[in-house]
Formats: structure tokens, C-alpha cells, sequence
């Protein structure tokens, strides 16, 4: 079974907010995405929205609900009152629970599960209950006991963060040791009747192998590669473009 494919708009919101322009638009972007097939939008909002800004959540809502109603939106983010309250009206299909401090300028480990138990499970219970299907962010450490854990919080899936797979880009050896942890974690998650996502730093080049050893994947979000690999495809077509409007025969 394929992995269903979800386009993080992170990368794109953070080139417009260079600038007080309405461009790249970050909902144009997400039509392009889902006209070319992926099966749903993801964003992270993070509090001091310095890519996703709150405002885009409806306009996102908007343009599933409009123009792709089998797609899906995954919100992302640490559960604060204002990212529950967020989620709430939005309504996206899945939230993902990242267990990201403020500051931090990207996600970079998964939950402590048996630490966070009381409070995920009351925090997985309240956004089920308004018919969001919860995944939590876990590391892919090969650690059973904490997929039991993440279990009884009543969450439906785990993002496996795959952060560190992605950075062995240049080290096929240690690729192999990271394929071989995540793995691990996601037959302990399968086995308790988890679904498993996964993301971060995932690339064209990286995917195959974690597909293969983990074949029953359900969806991957991406964004940092995908959004690199459009600008280098898109970039010829984009100068004959800008050559035209100089006058330029092309
Ligand atoms: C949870 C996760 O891995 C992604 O959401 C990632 O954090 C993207 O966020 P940024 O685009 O802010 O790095
Ligand atoms: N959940 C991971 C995600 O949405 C995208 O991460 P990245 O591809 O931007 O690293």
C-alpha cells in the first residue's frame, strides 16, 4: 500500500513573510499540491507564526473543503490552549501533538510519553471527541515500551521523526543503523495497534529505503525537500519567464 503523501506549506509561508506581499501564496501553492495528486496539506503553526500564520488555517480549511474534499489537513504544533483552540476551528482531519518548546527553530525530538501520559491523554481525548483522528511525534528509537505508552493515550497514530535518518544523507552506513531504529519503532507500534506517519528531512532520495522497511506506512509529510526540489525544477521555466517580460526573445 502506497504512503499517502501530505505537503507541508511551512517552507512557503516562510518566503512570503520576507515581505508584506500577498506572494508566494501560500493556498496557491497548496492547489498546485493537491491538483498534482498528494493527498493532503499539513502546516505547523508555530506560536510566533513566523511561517504558517494563524490567518491561513481558514483559508486552507477553505480550499479542501471547496475544491479537494477527499484531501486531508494535518495541523501541527505543540498543544497549548491556543493551538487546541485553533485545531477547534479549523477542524482539520488530523492533528499531529510535536512536543516543541517556543523557541526551538524546528522540531527535532519526539515525546516523552510516560512523562506526558495525564496530559496527552486529556489532550488526545478532547480533540478526538470533536472527531480529529490524533497522531503524536515519537522518536524512531526502536523504544516498545514508549509505543505502549503513546497507545494509552488513546492517540490513533505516530509520527516517526525522521530527522536523523534525513541527516545521514552523506553516511550510508549510518542510514542504514537509522532505518534499522525506525524500523524497530514502527513494527512496536503496529503491534499495539497504532498507525504510523513519519517525516521530517525526507527527500526523494531518502524515501525508498524507508519504504521498503516500512512498507505499511500511512502518510508522510514533507516539506523543507519538497519545497527545495520545486524551486530547483521550477527554476528554468521561471527565468525564460522573467527573460520574456525583459523582452527577451526566448
Ligand atoms: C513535526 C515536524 O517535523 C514538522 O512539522 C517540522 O517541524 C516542520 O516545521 P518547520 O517547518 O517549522 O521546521
Ligand atoms: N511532519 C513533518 C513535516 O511536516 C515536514 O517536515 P520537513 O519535510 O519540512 O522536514
Amino acid at each position: 500500500m502506497p504512503a499517502k503523501l501530505s505537503v507541508n506549506l511551512n517552507a512557503i509561508a516562510m518566503l512570503r513573510n520576507r515581505r508584506e506581499l500577498p506572494w508566494p501564496d501560500v493556498a496557491q501553492f497548496g492547489r498546485i499540491a493537491l491538483e498534482a495528486g498528494a493527498s493532503g496539506l499539513t502546516v505547523h503553526p508555530r506560536p510566533d507564526q513566523r511561517h504558517i500564520r494563524f490567518t491561513d488555517l481558514p483559508v486552507l480549511r477553505a480550499l479542501i473543503d471547496d475544491s479537494f474534499p477527499q484531501a486531508e489537513f494535518n495541523i501541527e504544533g505543540y498543544p497549548t490552549e491556543e493551538f487546541l483552540q485553533l485545531c477547534e476551528a479549523a477542524e482539520p482531519e488530523q492533528v499531529t501533538l510535536v512536543p516543541d518548546d517556543p523557541t526551538q527553530a524546528t522540531s527535532d525530538h519526539g515525546w516523552d510519553f510516560a512523562g506526558n501520559r495525564s496530559f496527552l491523554t486529556d489532550v488526545v481525548s478532547r480533540l478526538k471527541a470533536k472527531g480529529m483522528r490524533v497522531s503524536l511525534f515519537a522518536d524512531g528509537d526502536g523504544n516498545a515500551e514508549a509505543m505502549h505508552a503513546a497507545r494509552e493515550t488513546g492517540a490513533d497514530r505516530v509520527e516517526l521523526y525522521t530527522g536523523p535518518y534525513g541527516g545521514c544523507y552523506d553516511d550510508p552506513e549510518r542510514a542504514k543503523v537509522e532505518i534499522d531504529r525506525l524500523g524497530r519503532t514502527a513494527d512496536a507500534a503496529f503491534a499495539v495497534g497504532l498507525a504510523v506517519n513519519a517525516g521530517h528531512d525526507l527527500t526523494v532520495a531518502n524515501l525508498p529505503a524507508l519504504m521498503k522497511r516500512i512498507p505499511n506506512l500511512a502518510e508522510v509529510s514533507i516539506g523543507h525537500g519538497l519545497t527545495a526540489d520545486a524551486l530547483e525544477f521550477g527554476m528554468a521555466e521561471t527565468v525564460r519567464r522573467f527573460r520574456r517580460a525583459c523582452g527577451q526573445a526566448v
